[in-house]
């Protein structure tokens, strides 16, 4: 026994050391959200010492989860409803702010349905894991940088795969021209991709899918609540809901609270709800998070100037840095991700961003992205003003010239 014990705990570690050596050890920064300072925040250290800090790697890119309205609507919910939502989805674990929540989704998305699941990792994964089997024969082609969620549902679908290259209508096309017509097809994409903060061509590849036949399913995880005029995402703002089959979001970005969602035709909705069993067989998410969300979902729908000033604040930061001559992508979004190029080097400069200068932005290195490719990724919201640009570029400054990073100009 004791032996076995040994031999399982020196394969954990061999584990831990490869991370460690390829510079993607997971680092987690135990931080506490000042209520209404968002942005600002404290970091409780390993030594048990705190610093105040700015966050410039939420993905609460609004601010919604400090929003006075979603605040309160959950403490009302909880206050009325309690906390655990007691049930599967169709045993006790439907409320009536689920059912609010998805007429308000669907009709965000301008669809007769919606289904809420308990994140939008689940809702890729169970709603892409069931597909084949509601239409036997199905391939699925799945752009090259789709989400974790998406490859692992396509996995567990255990159908037909096609991989096309990212964004390349082309390689689409062709591969869409193999498959015997007669054969059902989904394409699997996203709208806005979150590392290198490009847009798909969303309305070629609706073409395409006219063309040949084939379904389509957007994952608008880093799009809804932020772009269109009521925050229905890329497709919303392109005029393009209508021509895309399923619609499939998240409430823990944008809308701060948790949980995901897809939204579609009924029929979609009722086959998905009745055999994905990542939807069937899991607690549903507690009414006040329905509620919040809810309250979120409608707060966005009807404050196009938040979604103004978000855009602003991304504009002045990549302009900044644009004037700096850093290596950043200077995409279409929101995201502003910029370039290191090394493990071991971008988790030093994070880590001395938040040490010396209070500034928290998370490295990203494999597999989150391709080696060679590490970045920290920026993602700024209405909320960080001019101060804290002006703090994050005089440290950057001094960073970028402690680990020897080129920058084309030094403004
Ligand atoms: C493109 C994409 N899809 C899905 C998800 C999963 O969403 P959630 O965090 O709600 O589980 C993420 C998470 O970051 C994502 O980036």
């Amino acid at each position: 026994m004791e032996t076995k014990a040994v031999n399982y705990r020196a394969a954990f570690e061999a584990a831990v050391e490869t991370v460690r050596e390829e510079g993607r050890y997971r680092i987690f920064r135990d931080i506490r959200r000042k209520a209404g300072a968002f942005p600002r925040a404290t970091w409780f250290k390993d030594d048990k010492s705190e610093q105040n800090i700015t966050v410039w790697c939420s993905n609460d890119y609004l601010g919604m989860g400090q929003n006075p309205c979603v605040v309160e609507a959950v403490k009302s919910a909880v206050d009325a409803a309690g906390t655990g939502s007691g049930g599967t989805r169709n045993i006790s674990g439907t409320t009536r702010y689920h059912v609010q929540l998805e007429a308000e989704l669907a009709d965000l998305h301008d669809k007769d349905a919606a289904l809420v699941l308990t994140s939008g990792y689940v809702a890729n994964e169970a709603t892409l894991g069931v597909m084949s089997k509601i239409l036997p024969g199905l391939v699925i082609l799945s752009d090259e940088m789709n989400h974790a969620s998406m490859i692992s549902g396509i996995q567990r679908a255990r159908c037909e795969k096609v991989i096309f290259k990212h964004n390349d209508l082309a390689d689409l096309e062709a591969k869409l021209k193999k498959i015997p017509a007669d054969q059902p097809k989904l394409i699997a994409f996203e709208s806005v991709y979150s590392m290198d903060a490009d847009i798909a061509p969303i309305e070629q590849i609706c073409d395409l899918a006219d063309k040949y036949g084939a379904l389509t399913y957007i994952d608008e995880v880093h799009a809804v609540g932020m772009y269109g005029p009521h925050g229905g995402g890329v497709a919303e703002e392109r005029g393009l809901m209508d021509r895309i089959d399923i619609i499939q979001g998240t409430l823990a970005k944008a809308y701060g609270m948790v949980g995901g969602y897809i939204a579609a035709d009924s029929v979609i909705i009722d086959a998905v709800r009745s055999t994905a069993s990542g939807f069937i067989f899991t607690t549903s998410i507690p009414p006040s998070t329905a509620a919040g969300a809810l309250r979120s979902v409608k707060v966005l729908k009807q404050t196009p100037e938040k979604r103004e000033q978000h855009q602003e604040r991304a504009n002045e930061l990549k302009s900044r840095l644009r004037a700096g001559g850093y290596n950043f992508i200077d995409g279409d979004t929101h995201i502003v991700p910029l370039m290191v190029g090394d493990p071991v080097k971008c988790q030093a400069i994070s880590d001395t961003l938040i040490n010396d200068y209070g500034i928290y932005a998370q490295a990203i290195n494999y597999p989150t992205v391709p080696r060679g490719t590490e970045r920290l990724r920026f993602t700024p919201s209405p909320f960080h003003d001019d101060i804290m640009m002006d703090e994050l570029m005089s440290a950057l400054e001094t960073v970028w010239a402690e680990y020897g990073l080129k920058r084309e100009k030094v403004a």
